[in-house]
């Protein structure tokens, strides 16, 4: 069985109050050990001292909570110590627990694995519990917690529960036929199958917008050397994250910086002047990253120098499409500045500010569109599209399938495939990955 296991579940340095988490077998007999008294009645938090067993130093007077299993956030007795953060309380507690027995340290995203390995939350529930941590704005947060609570889980388990009456059907099919059935599936699970193929395949075609939003959307500042690029940057994140220089050629390397823009995240990069003649290999390396960047990105900033308008930078005029902003900048040195409506250029100064509210706005809207999610719940990683994807090839199989056997095998690993997306079957290898990702107490 499980041994117990115990970890801050705070962050570690000085804090308010700091809490360290155990839970397993031993849970209760360790929170005994510390207090020398009889346990306290499940889910009601009481004070206490605490103290350590073997010299019995004084160690916290921290108030503690225990829940009993399987109603608990593990599925396993648990305890919570909620400690005074200071440094030696939280080391003096954790260097008792280790000393006794049956408890060791938790690994990263230990207690949530066990959480899913008792069934209380499915694979796709736990990862919204990492999102969640990690999420910086409220948009993330939003996702993360409309997948916690189960709604993708759900639409995921309720396709695999069609695909398991379909796999009776042609099951029951297969067994009552006299002879071998010419052709494949039977007519009436047809619809069945290329209807759920269609779902799935619409859920796929999202833009990506759930592993976006997890990620951040990509947006990449680009344009001629000196055209205030890095400038910009900065002033769009409010602090000094780039070099700014007179001196064309300054970028060389990409600096990235985070934004929550009206709720949704962007990393937002600087990247290095695009000219022909580079003054040395490094800054030649330089554009070669901001080229690749430009395009991976999801959205581009085109930013130009208004002040030698109407001449505009030919090699960032090609980088233009539809994902684009244009921006012509310095204007507070420009005088005409209505050359390219063609363009619609936003006009900033990233030396004054001038402008740079509008071009947040125009960035916030192309956030919105890329990333908003809609009423029904998106898919958040590249596992869960892999696993989509394999699950519409075998159900698009199926159909093809001469044999009612072979399309019986077809929908068995489409069913599959669904399962091992909320961890309903074979994930074993799958977990350690998962939940590698984890914080340590989490
Ligand atoms: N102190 C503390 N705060 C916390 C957590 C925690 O573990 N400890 N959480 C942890 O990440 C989150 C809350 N999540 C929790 C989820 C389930 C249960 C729980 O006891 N579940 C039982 C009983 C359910 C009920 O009473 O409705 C169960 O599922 O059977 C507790 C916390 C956020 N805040
Ligand atoms: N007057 C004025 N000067 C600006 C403005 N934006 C940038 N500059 C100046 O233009 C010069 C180049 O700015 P950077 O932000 O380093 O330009 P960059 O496009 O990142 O340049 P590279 O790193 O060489 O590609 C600096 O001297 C800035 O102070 C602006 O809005 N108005």
């Amino acid at each position: 069985m499980f041994t117990t296991i115990y970890a801050l579940a705070t962050a570690p340095g000085r804090s308010g109050v700091a809490v360290v988490r155990i839970s397993g077998p031993e849970a209760g007999s360790a929170l005994a050990a510390l207090t020398g008294r009889p346990l306290p009645a499940p889910r009601r938090a009481v004070l206490t001292k605490l103290r350590d067993p073997r010299s019995g130093d004084a160690l916290d007077d921290a108030l503690v909570l225990r829940f009993t299993a399987p109603a608990s956030f593990t599925g396993e007795d648990v305890v919570e110590l909620h400690l005074h953060g200071g440094r030696a309380v939280v080391s003096g507690v954790i260097e008792a627990l280790a000393t006794l027995p049956g408890l060791r340290l938790a690994e990263p995203g230990e207690f949530t694995r066990r959480a899913f390995e008792n069934g209380k939350l499915d694979l796709t529930e736990a990862e919204a519990v990492a999102d969640l941590i990690d999420a910086e704005t409220n948009a993330q947060r939003r996702q993360a917690l409309r997948q916690m609570g189960g709604a993708l889980g759900r639409l995921y388990d309720g396709w695999r529960e069609r695909l398991t009456r379909a796999l009776a059907h042609i099951e029951a099919d297969i067994d009552f036929a006299e002879d071998d059935l010419p052709g494949g599936v039977a007519d009436a699970v047809r619809p069945v199958i290329a209807g759920l193929a269609g779902e799935i395949a619409a859920h796929l075609d999202d833009g990506g917008r759930g592993e976006r939003l997890r990620e951040g959307l990509h947006i990449a500042i680009v344009g001629a050397p000196n055209a205030g690029k890095s400038s910009l940057l900065n002033a769009l994140a409010r602090r000094d994250a780039a070099i700014v220089s007179a001196r064309a050629g300054t970028t060389r390397d990409i600096i990235e910086v985070h934004l929550d823009l009206g709720g949704y995240p962007v990393v937002l990069a600087d990247t290095a002047g695009l000219r022909e003649a580079a003054a040395d290999e490094v800054e030649e390396e330089g554009i070669r990253r901001a080229r690749d960047r430009a395009a991976r990105a999801d959205v581009k900033v085109a930013v130009f120098d208004a002040t030698t308008l109407p001449d505009l930078d030919p090699a960032t005029l090609d980088l233009i499409d539809r994902d684009t902003v244009v921006v012509f900048n310095k204007t507070d040195l420009a005088t005409a500045t209505d050359l390219r409506p063609d363009l619609s250029p936003i006009l900033v100064s990233a030396r004054t500010g001038a402008g740079l509210k509008a071009l947040e706005e125009k960035l916030t809207e192309f956030s919105a569109d890329r990333l908003a999610i809609g009423s029904a719940p998106s898919l958040t990683r590249a596992r869960h599209r892999a696993a989509l994807t394999e699950c519409r090839e075998s159900l698009l199989r199926a159909l093809d399938a001469p044999l009612p056997e072979l399309a019986a095998e077809d929908v068995r690993l489409a069913s599959r495939a669904l399962g091992r997306i909320t961890g309903r079957v074979d994930v074993e290898d799958l977990l350690d990955v998962i939940f590698r990702d984890f914080c340590i107490g989490k």
